[in-house]
């Protein structure tokens, strides 16, 4: 039952400490939606995603992910609209996922969980000229949270899926291209939550705009067995542990406002 699975989810072991002093602290990533104190701005415009498959270059296991990377050296893949003032500029996805499908998603809407969930992350072009520049400063990144649920067979997806048994271990690479990310974007881009937040890894800076979509998407339950295939350990290491529960613990909304595009 849900309970019982809160419960075993309370016994999950973090993947990494928390540090007990996060520089300012009063923005950190992710956070509890709660859709009825979630203000409607009809200021906020729709998004305009321009993702070009030809940016698409490896998939890289880190340890805590694995990350599909963009060539960020120019504005091919773009992101603008909606909340955001400036141009942003796509240089990787990545996902987040459970070791069963009870839960895994770092955001919640009314405390429901998502068995995994999709995070397109972007730098200000506008503003900065690195990624890593833009991840100290406030309004450095924008990244676009969407929901996996498990149902039908994702086509899309299914290219990458095949990839991710040659990055089983922690630091290995694959070349991985022509791949277009809008392919995992749910059909409708135009309803979402944002609000002020941070990287749910370190170094947790507070340096994201954070765009979470109302509409999730489907996976099949094999595609993302596969996900769980993957270890957080290199092939160098005795013991090989599982890539499962690489969420991060939801973290206090101290006062920050939640924002909805649709009424
Ligand atoms: N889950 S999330 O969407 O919030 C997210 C997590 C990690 C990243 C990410 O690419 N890096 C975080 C820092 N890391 C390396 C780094 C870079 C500069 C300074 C220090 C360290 C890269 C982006 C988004
Ligand atoms: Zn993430």
């Amino acid at each position: 039952s849900a309970c019982s699975s809160k419960l075993a989810l309370s016994q999950v072991h973090p993947m990494w400490q928390e540090p007990l002093a996060i520089p300012g602290g009063d923005r950190q990533s992710p956070v509890d939606i709660v859709v009825r104190k979630s203000i409607f701005d009809p200021q906020l415009r729709p998004l305009k995603v321009q993702y070009d498959p030809r940016t698409c270059q490896q998939i890289w296991n880190n340890g805590y992910s694995f990350l599909v990377e963009y060539d960020d050296t120019t504005d091919k893949s773009t992101l603008k609209g909606g909340p955001l003032e400036d141009q942003f500029r796509l240089c990787q996805f990545h996902f987040h996922w459970g070791e069963n499908n009870a839960w895994g998603s770092e955001h919640s809407i009314d405390r429901r969980l998502y068995p995994a969930e999709l995070h397109l992350v972007h730098w200000n072009s506008d503003k900065y000229s690195l990624f890593e520049e833009a991840v100290m400063e406030e309004n450095g990144l924008a990244v676009i949270g969407v929901f996996l649920k498990i149902g039908k067979r994702h086509e899309g997806l299914q290219k990458l899926v095949d990839a991710l048994p040659a990055v089983r271990h922690k630091d290995s690479v694959v070349e991985f291209t022509k791949f277009n990310p809008a392919c995992l974007l749910p059909e409708n881009i135009d309803d979402y939550w944002t609000y002020a937040g941070s990287l749910t890894t370190p170094p947790l800076t507070e340096a994201v705009t954070w765009v979470v979509m109302k509409q999730h998407i489907e996976v099949s339950h094999d595609q993302l067995a596969v996900f769980r295939s993957l270890l957080f350990t290199s092939a160098e290491e005795q013991e090989q542990r599982s890539m499962v529960n690489n969420f991060r613990v939801q973290q206090a909304l101290k006062g920050r406002t939640v924002r909805s595009s649709f009424s």
